[in-house]
């Protein structure tokens, strides 16, 4: 019932009602007051016509005083129903008749009154035609308007009523219109789309009217079809969005959870707001409780830096733009100190502001870092400080020294004859020494000072802070000096045995001059050679004359310098003989400085300069060109006959360098020389280093077709473990040992020895030095393979030794 009052029909017939009643009240009272009009003028032009039927008797009853006729005058007026009272006068205002008779008493006698007034009087005067206009009295009559107007009446009740009626007909006729035109179909469709599931909105769809096909309530479920497909498609959508979202999010929240790195969101308070799984973790709490709590409530955190969770979250404002690092050392809830680093980025969202922290731990990589940097600056053996780290520090101490007017004093320590042990007891033996010979000097030194090694036996101790006098400064530095020289001597013991070690300590102290700490380490490296020079196991101040030469030193590296851009060196080249024909069978190629003013310069002046100054790498690499290169000449001459041999010596330094073997192919690439015409010579020293990669570049360069030979062989290890092990194919004898073969019986055995083995070996065997007949008739008598020295002839230019190839072959021709 309820529904029905609130039904759209209902109301329509409410505002039909309304509107009906409204329109029939303005159509009725229009229609009412001009039939009123209508009466009016009805009722004048019946007053008119009375007026006019009895003024012509009763003017005739005045004239003639005729009593009777005035009677009968006013009782024919008063027949009319709604005269009630009627009266004749003469002209003197005499009555000569008078009528009445009661009014009737209606219903409407009020509205009458309301509407027309009660009554009305009408009067007429009366003449007698032929008198001119002389009136004789006048006839008066009072109208009934209640009774004058009762048709009006009867009239508009009728069309009240009727129109009232027909209104209410019409309002029901279109509410049962409106009821099964419209409510009735629109009560389904709400009920239709009441039962529609928000899920799947386009399952049951709206039925169609058949009654209104094509109107609008048809096109209504048409178009609500239409936009329930399109909502069930966007439903779709939306549930494949949200699917694809959910993924997402999960995938996200699965990614962000598994990093194995802090990722936390604080507000600007510190309060965590998100974090992931490894921060929960790392700070021992579940995520949910993470999200209770604030940064600040994890200070055993951060007890190395306690400012830190303020100073990030404090500050952002400062980094929205981009993320600021940070790093330290951070604990984790089970105590463990890890090096952490990470950024924390400020970011807004939904009006506030945020940090965003990512942190990783990075402990593995610093300590690995540190380790390495430790190693960078550490020797492995000793552990004690390497060059790197020396320097570095002797610059500090040189700046501070000079600052505060103080001397100081640099050692330079070496072993004396150490490799001894090397070669007699093995490397680990040596190592040992090593190692107790570095913990005697750290033992024998203060705090503040700084014991290093350089390589192998090489030590240096910086005493810092002596005193503000030179004199006392070397004083107590010789003092020192000669505290460990006897410390290092006490003897060492390695299983049974007792090992002796002496070493020399050359002393320079700083730092009245402008030396740097390069040339402090050269200085006492060159009061260190001294003490050999002199017979070792001492120390040495460094002096003037040391001064000198030093200063020689570095002027001839500037030199040297210029030396190879001003193209000052050349080769020349020395032959090699076969021992058994006599007959030349290759050359050494012996590097020579032409130098501007002094001439030419021994190669055993400059090329220990060469080799602390590094400058024998480019030197090196010139002599292995320019010797390629005069070798294709000669072959492409002729006189460089196959099978002959051209060597040239190979430094230590060059041989070590990592890029040496590529050097030389990309020179044997550029200069084709005649096949396995190439020999190197390299020291025992060059091997003795690093065994494995010696070998390991020596075959490389062999597989070049390059052949290798010993130098110096007999003065060094001499050891036939690894002789047996490297790519070599020829020992050359140091001359040393050819020097005084004649006469002299245990070079002659070691000579001997070393050519049997060669032989054992299946190597050549070449002697260095021949200078006398003798000494070639002796190692002619032990086999020895090859020999060279100024007795065939001495290193010649390369114009003159091309002279000796050509007149070489001419006599091998004549005698072919
Ligand atoms: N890394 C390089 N080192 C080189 C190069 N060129 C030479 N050197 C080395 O310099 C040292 C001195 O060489 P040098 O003065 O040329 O002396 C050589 C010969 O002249 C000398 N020799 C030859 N025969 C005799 C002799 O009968 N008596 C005598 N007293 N000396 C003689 O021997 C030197 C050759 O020695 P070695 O190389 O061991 O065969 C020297 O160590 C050279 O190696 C270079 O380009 N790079």
């Amino acid at each position: 019932m309820q529904a029905f009052f609130k039904g759209i029909s209902f109301r329509l017939a409410k505002v039909g009602v309304i509107l009906a009643f409204v329109l029939g009240l303005v159509m009725s009272s229009i229609q009412l007051y001009l039939d009123y009009q209508g009466q009016e003028e009805a009722l004048e032009a019946l007053i008119n016509r009375v007026i006019e039927v009895a003024a012509p008797p009763a003017a005739r009853a005045v004239h003639t005083l005729d009593d009777d006729l005035s009677v009968e005058v006013v009782n024919g007026l008063l027949t009319y129903d709604f005269i009630y009272n009627v009266s004749i006068t003469d002209e003197l205002g005499n009555v000569l008749a008078r009528g009445t008779k009661p009014r009737k008493q209606t219903a409407t006698a009020w509205l009458t009154r309301h509407i027309a007034g009660d009554s009305r009087r009408y009067n007429a005067s009366l003449s007698i035609p032929g008198y001119g206009d002389t009136t004789t009295g006048k006839i008066e009559f009072d109208v009934d308007l209640d009774t004058a107007l009762a048709g009006f009446f009867d009239r508009s009740v009728f069309v009240i009523l009727s129109g009232f009626f027909r209104n209410m007909l019409l309002v029901l006729m279109l509410f049962g219109a409106f009821y099964y035109l419209l409510t009735r179909p629109l009560i389904r469709l709400v009920s239709e789309i009441k039962a529609i599931n928000p899920e799947h909105p386009a399952e049951k769809r709206l039925t169609s009217l058949p009654d209104h096909r094509t109107d609008e309530l048809a096109q209504l479920v048409t178009s609500s079809n239409q936009m329930l497909n399109a909502v069930e498609d966007a439903l779709g959508r939306r549930l494949e969005v949200e699917e694809e979202l959910r993924n997402s999010e999960q995938m996200v929240s699965n990614v962000v959870n598994n990093l194995p790195a802090i990722v936390g969101l604080l507000n600007k308070d510190g309060d965590i707001k998100f974090c992931n799984q490894y921060m929960a973790e790392f700070y021992g709490k579940d995520v949910g409780t993470m999200l209770q709590s604030n940064m600040g409530d994890f200070e055993f955190v951060y007890r190395d830096d306690p400012e830190i969770i303020p100073r990030l979250v404090g500050r952002t404002n400062d980094y929205y733009d981009q993320a600021v690092p940070f790093e330290g050392y951070f604990y984790s809830v089970d105590g463990k100190r890890h090096y952490m680093q990470g950024n924390v980025k400020g970011i807004s969202m939904r009006g506030e502001d945020y940090n965003l922290i990512v942190a990783n731990d990075m402990t593995d990589r610093k300590s690995a870092e540190d380790k390495m940097e430790y190693m960078a600056y550490h020797d492995a053996l000793t552990n004690l400080p390497n060059r790197l780290y020396l320097v570095e520090r002797l610059e500090h101490e040189l700046c501070r020294a000079r600052r505060h007017n103080y001397f100081g004093a640099v050692l330079f320590i070496d072993l004396d004859h150490f490799k001894n042990i090397n070669d007699s007891l093995g490397h680990p033996v040596g190592d040992q020494v090593l190692k107790k010979v570095a913990n005697r000097l750290t033992d024998v030194v203060r705090e503040e000072d700084l014991v290093a090694r350089l390589s192998g036996d090489e030590f240096v101790v910086a005493l810092t802070v002596l005193d503000s006098e030179i004199e006392t400064a070397a004083l107590k530095a010789g003092e020192v000096a000669e505290k460990i020289r006897k410390y290092i001597s006490e003897p060492y013991y390695h299983e049974d045995m007792k090992l002796h070690v002496s070493c020399s300590i050359g002393i320079v102290v700083y730092s009245d001059k402008e030396s740097s700490v390069h040339e402090l380490l050269r200085f006492a490296d060159t009061a260190m050679y001294q003490v050999k020079e002199k017979g070792r196991d001492a120390i040495e101040f460094f002096n003037v004359d040391m001064a000198d030469k030093v200063s020689r030193q570095l002027v001839m590296e500037g030199e040297l310098h210029r030396a190879l851009e001003d193209n000052q060196f050349e080769l020349f080249y020395q032959s090699k003989i076969c021992a058994k024909t006599d007959k030349v069978v290759g050359a050494e190629a012996l590097l020579r400085w032409r130098h501007p003013e002094r001439g030419l310069v021994s190669p055993v002046e400059f090329i220990p300069i060469l080799e602390t100054s590094g400058l024998i790498l480019d030197v090196g690499q010139w002599v292995i060109e320019e010797a390629c290169r005069q070798l294709q000449i000669w072959h492409e001459m002729g006189v460089w006959e196959e099978g002959m041999k051209l060597s040239i010596n190979i430094s230590p330094r060059q041989f070590r360098r990592q890029a040496f073997v590529d050097d030389v192919a990309k020179i044997l690439h550029h200069i084709p020389i005649p096949e396995k015409s190439l020999d190197m010579e390299i020291t025992e020293g060059v091997v003795i280093h690093n065994v494995e990669e010696a070998i390991s570049t020596l075959t490389t360069l062999t597989s070049m077709g390059i052949s290798f030979s010993l130098d110096d062989f007999g003065t060094g290890y001499s050891s036939i473990s690894y002789l047996k092990r490297l790519p070599v194919s020829t020992l050359k004898i140091d001359r040393s040992f050819i020097r005084d073969i004649s006469y002299d019986r245990s070079d002659r055995v070691l000579v001997e020895t070393i050519i049997t083995m060669g032989r054992l070996l299946d190597l050549n065997v070449i002697a260095e030095g021949v200078e006398d007949k003798e000494q070639v008739e002796i190692l002619k008598g032990f086999n020895c393979d090859y020999y060279q020295g100024f007795l065939f002839c001495k290193p010649l230019m390369v114009e003159d030794f091309q002279q000796l190839l050509i007149s070489e072959q001419k006599s091998l021709q004549q005698l072919g």
